[in-house]
């Protein structure tokens, strides 16, 4: 028997009981890259392809010691935050956060479902914000939540660029704004700010609904990438095209928007 090591990556963030978002695309996602899944529960969503009728949350104390299980003893190279839904439990992951040093976060600032479901409190955006944006190596926002946080509306590319820019002003060390949520050329196309360097970020959109999980496949591939070593636009590049394939592949089950297809090569 040979004895093996794999890289570590943590997602916290929720479950999605129909399989497409949240821990179990993350874990897929994980799985895929050979890195070893850890994760923090942080909620426990009723989900389908059509949409989320039931959202409950674990008390804070729950999801931090859930995290502090995993880093005290097994250890971890890098983290993604998903769906954290609340004040208290964003506070206390921030908390959590603080204390695992050297390792490298992506922050899903997730607001809202593709299908129109809120995955996020009034009020808990801005302790978001204030208290998470600032611990990102990489923050990965999409359309309607960049505009959120950079209080500018978006349609076009140069106002991919500036509300990156604004939204890299919050503090996180580089920000891609997602373009899966636009129609027409834009849609597919992401953009990323480091502070110093602006990347558009290409492949060609991929004309289905079946788009379920797209960021949190996005924000688990950034992160798994990172625990094997990349440079954060390394990553992001290999994740934007692990998604690519994904998306090529997805997955036309349910009645609503189907996931995508996280194991693309043992379907062909
Ligand atoms: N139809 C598409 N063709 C190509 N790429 C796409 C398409 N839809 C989304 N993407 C890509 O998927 C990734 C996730 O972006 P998206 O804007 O969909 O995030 P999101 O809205 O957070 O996703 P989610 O549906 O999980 O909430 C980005 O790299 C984006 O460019
Ligand atoms: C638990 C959980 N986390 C994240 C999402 C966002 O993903 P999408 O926008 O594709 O629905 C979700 N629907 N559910």
């Amino acid at each position: 028997m040979v004895a093996h090591t794999p890289p570590v990556a943590l997602t916290i963030a929720g479950s999605d009981s129909g399989g497409g978002a949240g821990i179990q695309a993350d874990l897929r996602t994980f799985s895929f890259h050979r890195v070893h899944g850890t994760s923090a529960l942080t909620c426990v969503t009723a989900q389908n392809t059509q949409g989320v009728t039931r959202v409950d949350a674990l008390e804070p104390a729950a999801v931090v010691a859930q995290i502090e299980a995993v880093v005290n003893d097994i250890g971890i190279q890098s983290l993604k935050t998903g769906m954290l839904l609340n004040q208290p439990i964003i506070e206390a992951v921030a908390d959590a956060l603080t204390q695992v040093a050297n390792t490298r976060c992506v922050i899903d600032p997730v607001m809202v479902s593709r299908t129109g479901a809120q995955l996020i409190d009034d009020g808990a955006i801005e302790t978001l914000r204030q208290r998470l944006i600032p611990l990102a190596t990489v923050l990965t926002p999409n359309r309607y939540e960049a505009e959120i946080l950079s209080g500018q509306s978006i349609h076009t590319l140069d106002d991919m660029e500036t509300a990156a820019q604004a939204i890299h002003g919050l503090g996180a060390q580089a920000v891609v704004v997602k373009g899966g949520g636009f129609e027409g050329p834009l849609r597919g196309i992401d953009l990323w700010y480091d502070g110093t360097n602006v990347t558009k970020l290409v492949t060609t959109c991929v004309e289905t609904n079946d788009t379920h999980g797209t960021g949190c496949t996005l924000s688990a591939a950034i992160a798994a990438n990172l625990a094997l070593g990349q440079s954060p636009l390394d990553a992001t590049r290999r994740a934007k095209d692990y998604v690519t394939h994904a998306l090529h592949h997805s997955l036309r089950i349910g009645q609503g928007q189907g996931p995508v297809g996280h194991f693309y090569p043992i379907l062909e």
